[in-house]
């Protein structure tokens, strides 16, 4: 049924003395066209659109500091548990099941009042709950979470991606995305553009890498391994092909990833190899000490993983570590890698990896692209990731780093003497380029 708007509380409305203000101001004649106006008001919409980005931003940090998702996705558990609805089912499903309606008021499964959510994250106080409720509101109107009447709120399909519990998850990678280390970096974003520093480097005197490496942000750490984890994970699911798929991993006896992280990738890629398959991991010490073999390849089914994996510790602006020098490597993994370095390390990263090459090995570089001037197509990809913003994310926290388009990566592979063999997309926001010596 359609309901009219009345135009004082239609949204879309704009008088006419403000139309004609907005035509005045725009092309600096007082006799606006229509035409005009609307043009102005959608560019004026779409500058709103960007500075109110940040505030919903800021909002989702609120949520994921205070720990609401995990508070709501927990008491939907717990309600689901006391009775007989099938075991994870939310709260607000449930009472729809039993035909009294999501939004029963005297239901306590029903949702969780705000003054509940207020008391699980230290927010008690009544000025407090009411802050939390106006940040949580908006944040429901984003559909990050769902709210019902009487200041209620139960968990949607996005609040239990923002759960930040033991296993790696979108909420690991928000916050470690929206955490204030950084935010403190895109503070003086405008002087590290204007003076050609790293912003990160320019608000805390170290790079985002060393930053994690202070006894002090252990924390910090180990939610940025997780984020990297999750996102692997992630990025690589959905999409057309899989990176199974799109690559000859039969004939890979001999598999390195370069800045593996914890070994999400190389896991797989192992697991798809086969059981001759070798596997070599380069990453900093502090990485390499937290991978667990057993959790994280025994369980992808890749068999006497130990006696298969070598672990390097190394910095890979050095030349690689003996073991990866004699190892004869037939495919030479970086994802989200390389885009960490400025131009001129990217070579000296990529002479090295040359250097461990099987004759016909392959450099399989696994990267989110930046669309190429004037192709507005490829701004979002299907999850939502923004290339060309996080290529800024990126800018931000690392030296010289950048995510790239692909003639970006292309003039950096060419001058170091290999050629674009392959360019798949695999995965939601993920290509696989193959690039062997020239
Ligand atoms: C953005 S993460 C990507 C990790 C993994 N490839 C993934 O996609 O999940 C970058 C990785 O590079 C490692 N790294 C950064 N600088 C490095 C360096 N100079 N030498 C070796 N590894 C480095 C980090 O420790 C981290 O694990």
């Amino acid at each position: 049924m359609d309901v009219e708007i009345p135009q004082a509380l239609n949204p879309g409305y704009i008088g006419d003395a403000v139309k004609a203000a907005v035509g005045h101001v725009v092309s600096g004649h007082a006799h606006s066209t229509k035409g005009s106006s609307n043009a102005s008001i959608q560019a004026t919409a779409k500058v709103f659109g960007a500075i109110q980005g940040h505030w919903l931003s800021a909002c989702l940090g609120v949520m994921l500091q205070l720990k609401v998702a995990d508070a709501l996705v927990d008491h939907a558990a717990s309600s689901s548990s006391h009775d007989n609805a099938p075991a994870g089912q939310p709260a607000a499903a449930r009472g729809a099941a039993n035909g009294r309606g999501a939004a029963a008021d005297d239901d306590d499964s029903a949702g969780m009042s705000i003054q509940q959510i207020a008391a699980a994250c230290g927010a008690s106080s009544p000025t407090a709950t009411s802050h939390l409720y106006k940040v949580l509101r908006v944040l429901a109107q984003h559909e990050m979470l769902d709210e019902l009447p009487g200041r209620k709120f139960t968990p949607n399909a996005a609040t239990v991606q923002l759960v930040q519990g033991e296993a790696p998850s979108l909420g690991h990678m928000a916050s470690h995305l929206i955490n204030p280390p950084k935010w403190d970096a895109w503070k003086v974003l405008p002087q590290a553009v204007q003076q050609g520093k790293t912003a990160f480097v320019l608000a805390h005197g170290m790079d985002v890498y060393q930053y994690g490496e202070l006894p002090e942000q252990a924390a910090y750490g180990e939610e940025f391994m997780k984020a990297m984890s999750f996102f692997t994970r992630h990025s690589l699911a959905g999409g057309a092909t899989s990176l199974k798929d799109a690559y000859d991993w039969a004939g890979a006896r001999v598999i390195l990833d370069v800045g593996g992280g914890r070994g999400e990738l190389l896991s797989s890629a192992m697991s798809w190899a086969g059981p001759q398959a070798k596997g070599l991991l380069l990453d900093r010490q502090m990485v390499i000490d937290s991978i667990d073999i057993p959790g994280m390849f025994e369980a992808k089914g890749v068999a006497g993983a130990a006696g298969r994996l070598t672990l390097m510790s190394g910095d890979v602006r050095q030349p690689f570590p003996q073991q990866a020098q004699q190892a004869q490597v037939d495919a030479l993994l970086m994802k989200h890698f390389l885009s960490a370095f400025s131009d001129e390390d990217c070579a000296l990263i990529l002479k090295h990896c040359r250097e461990v090459l099987a004759p016909g090995g392959s450099i399989l570089l696994l990267q989110t692209l930046v669309p190429e001037a004037g192709d507005r197509q490829h701004n979002t990809c299907e999850d939502g990731v923004a290339p060309g913003l996080f290529a800024i994310e990126i800018l931000a926290q690392c030296p010289g780093g950048a995510w790239r388009t692909l003639s970006e990566w292309q003039a950096l592979f060419s001058a170091a003497g290999l050629r674009l063999a392959g360019n798949t997309s695999v995965g939601c926001n993920m290509n696989l380029m193959v690039w062997k010596a020239q």
